[in-house]
């Protein structure tokens, strides 16, 4: 059988030549990436998407006001969910949808984006049954919309410092929900300022006096006839952002707004009639919905930034920059190898998140699974996980579609890149659900906790059993036959394993002095988040082995083996500084793993476009005249720039109105 390889007629002959140097079949790369059904799925759907106008912008939204972003999203939106049972074969499957939103919408948000992520997932785990049958069955009959709202003008991260109330009225059977002050508005939650008539709001439970801690509650915000903010309610639009601009992220003010007591969401922690209060199973049962998108967003993230890989890679395969070799010509920028190194570990690192995305979900079904039958020994597992990973992930995309950009030279600075709204939204990943710096510090609780673990001779859990097993003294890499890449995942093991121990026993050191465990994890606060990135890091290269392993096809499993390969030794050189630290590594192993790379980075050109292509992003879905898949590149920039709206007229107002008047000034001045 022929090697499939995405060639198409009125391609650029340039990128056909590329694609025919391919040594794997890209179709069943795709199926490597997505699952082989997903793959499938994700290609039928962008033919169906493609043939169905209602669902393409009415123009490039670059050009657009933040008004018209929300309407014309809001339009695509709901002939989106119009056609839905046309386009996906199963609606309640999250990756198709999502994949139908990214070709018809975008990523700059629409009325939904937090209803889907947020809303409904918060529902799903904290809502009792039937709870369930009042609120989630119209939220998923899109008879409602609804969002997230916790977060407060004052507080983000420190979620005990919520300052809404949620006071129980025995009387009256209801809640007053409350802001007390200007803090405690409820400000960032996406789709809040406009679209939303709902929202699962985080406030303080406070019965007879006593508060509880923040609980979830279903308040409805807004008429649903009239659409106006329900009485008590103030609610509005926080302003443009970064990017997400299609987005109404809002703010949200309650005056003693009154809502019936069963809105408390009730599935686990519970009030009676009586205002007696019953705990839930674990305390952090209610943090559900944040560890649900943590999860979502590693593989999110993946692809985001394996949008921006394809766009720089197709482009330096059509843009000709310089010659290498004096009057030979002019060479593709991807031949540079200082392009291929920008790069090549942008893409290794797109394919790994990706496979990291699909194993982290696959245990937030398995832990959502046990908490519906009260079980929740995971949980901690799964946050400590979910938190690095979200940390580590979103910081290397936005560093690496950096990369991406400016491997694009002047055009990746313009919006025609594509490149600029998809960092823009990805580097928000930095922040929402959880800022990054305070989840790696969550993390660092979670392995503390496994050392003291491990010194008793057992493990906390299947992530941390490599702390078990004893430190080598010395590497073996380079001292091995060529090819084999086992000491080089030894090495992330060894750095992350010393870094945790290293970190353990100075604050038990500082305590030892009498100093207090708060202090001394202030002390060593930045070390600590050293040792949640290195175990997040090992986390990756480990998925990235597994994933190899797991292939069948040898064409497949050689292709991703390179790519893997670059990884371990790009993300090593890049951590370098901890292997030196005990010796671990020699300088003499160190070019050893340049030099490795530096041959990767060779091998890996000729099947650069079929490894970014097996992605599989429809161009609609990438919106980008640089990465276009048929590499027409330059005629596409000229007529995407006339349709800047400053061309709309050889001469604008302001040059009449300011320009125009100093000039005859001067020159009058001149003339004198
Ligand atoms: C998915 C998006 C895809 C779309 C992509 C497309 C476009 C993207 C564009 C835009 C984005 C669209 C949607 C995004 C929506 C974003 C929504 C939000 O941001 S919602 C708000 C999120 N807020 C946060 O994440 C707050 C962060 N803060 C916290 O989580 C907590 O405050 C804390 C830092 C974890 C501390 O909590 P707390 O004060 O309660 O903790 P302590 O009492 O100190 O106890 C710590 C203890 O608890 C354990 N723990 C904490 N969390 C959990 C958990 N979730 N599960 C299990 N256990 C938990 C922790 O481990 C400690 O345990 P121990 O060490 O044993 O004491
Ligand atoms: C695009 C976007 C969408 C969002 N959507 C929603 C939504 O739908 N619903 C919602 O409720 N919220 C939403 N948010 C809010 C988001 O969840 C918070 O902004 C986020 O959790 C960070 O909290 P913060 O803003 O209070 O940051 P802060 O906590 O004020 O962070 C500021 C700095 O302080 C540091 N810091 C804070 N605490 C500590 C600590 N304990 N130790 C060390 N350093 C610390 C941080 O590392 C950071 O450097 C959204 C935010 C964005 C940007």
């Amino acid at each position: 059988m022929p090697l499939n390889k995405e060639i198409q007629p009125g391609d650029n002959d340039e990128l056909t030549r590329e694609r025919l140097q391919a040594t794997f079949d890209t179709q069943q790369m795709a199926a490597a990436l997505w699952g082989s059904d997903l793959a499938r799925k994700r290609r039928e759907l962008a033919k169906k998407v493609d043939k169905l106008t209602v669902l393409h912008d009415s123009k490039d939204m670059s050009f657009m006001t933040r008004e018209e972003k929300l309407s014309e999203n809001a339009r695509k939106v709901v002939q989106m969910f119009a056609h839905v049972a046309d386009i996906v074969e199963d609606p309640s499957d999250d990756a198709e949808m999502f994949h139908l939103s990214s070709n018809a919408i975008g990523h700059e948000g629409h009325p939904f984006g937090v209803h889907f992520v947020m809303f409904i997932p918060a529902l799903k785990a904290q809502a009792d049954d039937e709870q369930r049958e009042k609120w989630l069955m119209p939220a998923l009959g899109l008879q409602l919309i609804g969002t997230y709202a916790q977060t407060e003008l004052g507080h983000g991260t420190n979620l005990r410092a919520l300052e809404t109330m949620a006071t129980f009225d025995k009387a009256t059977d209801e809640f007053v929900i409350h802001t007390p002050t200007v803090t405690a508005l409820k400000w960032w939650p996406g789709s809040l300022g406009k679209s939303s008539n709902h929202a699962v709001v985080s406030a303080n439970l406070i019965i007879d006096g006593k508060s509880y801690g923040h609980h979830n509650f279903m308040v409805q915000i807004r008429d649903e006839n009239t659409h106006k903010p329900l009485k008590g309610i103030t609610v509005g639009d926080i302003g443009p952002k970064m990017a997400y601009n299609a987005s109404d992220n809002g703010f949200l003010g309650f005056d003693h707004h009154r809502i019936p007591r069963r809105n408390m969401l009730m599935r686990h922690a519970k009030v009676d009639k009586n205002g007696v209060y019953t705990k839930p199973p674990h305390a952090k049962i209610g943090y559900s919905a944040m560890v649900h998108v943590r999860s979502v967003m590693i593989g999110h993230q993946g692809m985001f930034l394996g949008s921006a890989s394809t766009i720089a890679i197709r482009y330096s395969l059509v843009r000709r920059q310089g010659e290498i070799k004096e009057g030979s010509g002019e060479v593709k920028i991807l031949d540079y190898q200082t392009q291929q190194h920008r790069l090549f570990p942008q893409l290794a690192r797109a394919y790994v998140f990706m496979f990291a995305g699909k194993e982290v979900r696959e245990l937030y079904q398995k832990v959502l699974s046990d908490m519906e039958k009260g079980e929740t020994t995971l949980l901690a597992d799964l946050h400590a996980l979910t938190s690095g990973l979200k940390s580590v992930v979103t910081h290397l995309c936005v560093a690496g579609m950096e990369q991406c950009r400016m491997a694009c030279g002047g055009h990746g600075y313009s919006r025609a890149s594509g490149i600029p709204e998809i960092w823009g939204v990805a580097v928000g990943g930095c922040t929402y659900e959880g800022e990054n710096m305070v989840m790696l510090l969550q993390l660092a609780r979670y392995l503390m906790k496994a050392v003291k673990e491990t010194k008793k001779g057992k493990s906390l859990g299947r992530l941390v059993d490599y702390l078990l097993l004893p430190q080598d003294r010395h590497s073996l890499i380079g001292r091995v036959p060529q090819g084999e890449y086992g000491p080089h995942l030894a090495a992330f093991e060894h750095i992350a394993r010393r870094q945790i121990f290293k970190v353990a026993d100075e604050l038990t050191k500082l305590q030892d002095k009498g100093m207090s465990k708060e202090i001394a994890w202030q002390k060593k606060a930045v070390e600590l988040q050293r040792a949640a990135r290195l175990h997040t890091r090992f986390y990756l290269a480990a998925c990235f082995h597994r994933k190899v392993q797991s292939v069948v096809d040898g064409r497949i499993r050689e292709a991703l083996a390179d790519l893997y390969h670059l990884h371990l030794n790009y993300e090593l050189l890049d951590m370098v500084n901890y292997a030196l630290e005990d010796a671990y590594l020699k300088a003499d192993q160190v070019d050893f793993i340049r030099e490795d790379m530096y041959r990767l980075l060779e091998t890996i050109r000729p099947n650069a476009i079929s490894l970014v292509d097996a992605f599989e992003f429809s161009d609609r879905e990438l919106r980008s005249v640089l990465g276009r898949r048929d590499g027409h590149v330059y005629e596409n920039l000229y007529k995407w720039a006339k349709e800047s709206e400053l061309n709309r007229a050889d001469v604008l107002p302001y040059f009449d109105k300011y320009l125009k008047p100093m000039m005859l000034a001067a020159r009058q001045r001149s003339n004198i």
